[in-house]
């Protein structure tokens, strides 16, 4: 009797490596238990994972299926509408952001929001950037000129607009307007950037450049972009978060969502087959 053969283990050493790396990064978020509702209609069901620190997650899923209220609980922008309910914790910089003592503007500045229209305000160029630092006691003229630079430098707009500073932020074109919302964003020096569909108005190019931005950020800033772009997500994202009905069905490496989903709902999103 021959002895039979037994097929080797095949070891994906860079599987294990990057499963690896991904396990020992920091948590900025711990989601638990997360539901919410809208009065009696509720939207978020028991959401639990965490996010990753200087990582971009995506939030991806079919529309309604509560990514942009998810989006906006993680600095309680959600409350701004009447009559919201939460049940569960937020976990951040070990607080849970739903602490009745927790500072709101505080927490705001340290996640900030981008949104899917671009929104500058119908001031300057320079004072859309300045606008944080100022409402946060920055009155310095000098310092605030360094702080402008420096966070039209970091979106890429300064050589474009460097000679036009005083000019309207509304005369610029929407994907300068969107890179300009972001450098807002970051002039008062968040931990977190919240961007809720940052391309969906924008022109290809556009979008191209916000999408490499988004790239470059993440070395400094941890990102949660919600998008109905599967191509952008696969490209962007470390990490993704399937919602459907409200329901967290996966979370996941982006490469494992999109190429080993383990949920048949996911597979099916993904690929196209519904949503
Ligand atoms: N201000 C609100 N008041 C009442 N219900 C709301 C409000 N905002 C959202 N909802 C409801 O909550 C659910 C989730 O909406 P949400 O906007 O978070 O979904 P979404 O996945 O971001 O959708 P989309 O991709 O279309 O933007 C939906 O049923 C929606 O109708």
């Amino acid at each position: 009797m021959g002895i039979k053969e037994v097929e080797p283990v095949q070891i994906n050493v860079k599987e294990q490596f990057e499963a690896r790396v991904s396990e020992s990064v920091r948590d900025v978020f711990q989601v638990e238990e997360l539901s919410l509702w809208y009065g009696t209609n509720q939207a978020l069901n028991s959401i639990s994972f965490s996010v990753k620190e200087k990582q971009v997650t995506a939030i991806i899923g079919p529309s309604g299926c509560g990514k942009s209220t998810f989006l906006k609980t993680l600095n309680r922008m959600v409350e701004l509408n009447t009559n919201v309910q939460t049940r569960g914790s937020i976990i951040y910089q070990d607080v849970d952001v739903f602490d009745p003592k927790v500072n709101l503007v505080e927490l705001r500045s340290a996640i900030g929001m981008v949104f899917q229209k671009p929104n500058p305000f119908a001031k300057s160029i320079f004072d859309n950037v300045a606008f944080g630092p100022k409402i946060h006691g920055v009155r310095n003229k000098k310092k605030l000129k360094e702080v402008v630079e420096l966070c039209l430098k970091r979106v890429g707009l300064w050589d474009e607009v460097k000679d036009r500073l005083n000019d309207s932020a509304l005369s610029l074109s929407g994907g300068q307007q969107q890179r300009l919302c972001i450098a807002r964003c970051l002039a008062v020096e968040p931990e977190v950037i919240l961007m809720d569909e940052p391309t969906s108005a924008l022109d290809p190019i556009s979008s191209a450049k916000v999408e490499n931005l988004i790239e470059e950020l993440k070395e400094l800033y941890s990102i949660v972009v919600v998008t109905h772009n599967m191509q952008q997500a696969a490209r962007i994202s470390d990490h993704t978060a399937f919602f459907l009905h409200g329901e967290l069905v996966e979370y996941d490496r982006t490469d494992r969502i999109f190429s080993n989903p383990q949920d048949q709902r996911t597979k099916d999103y993904v690929t196209g087959r519904f949503g």
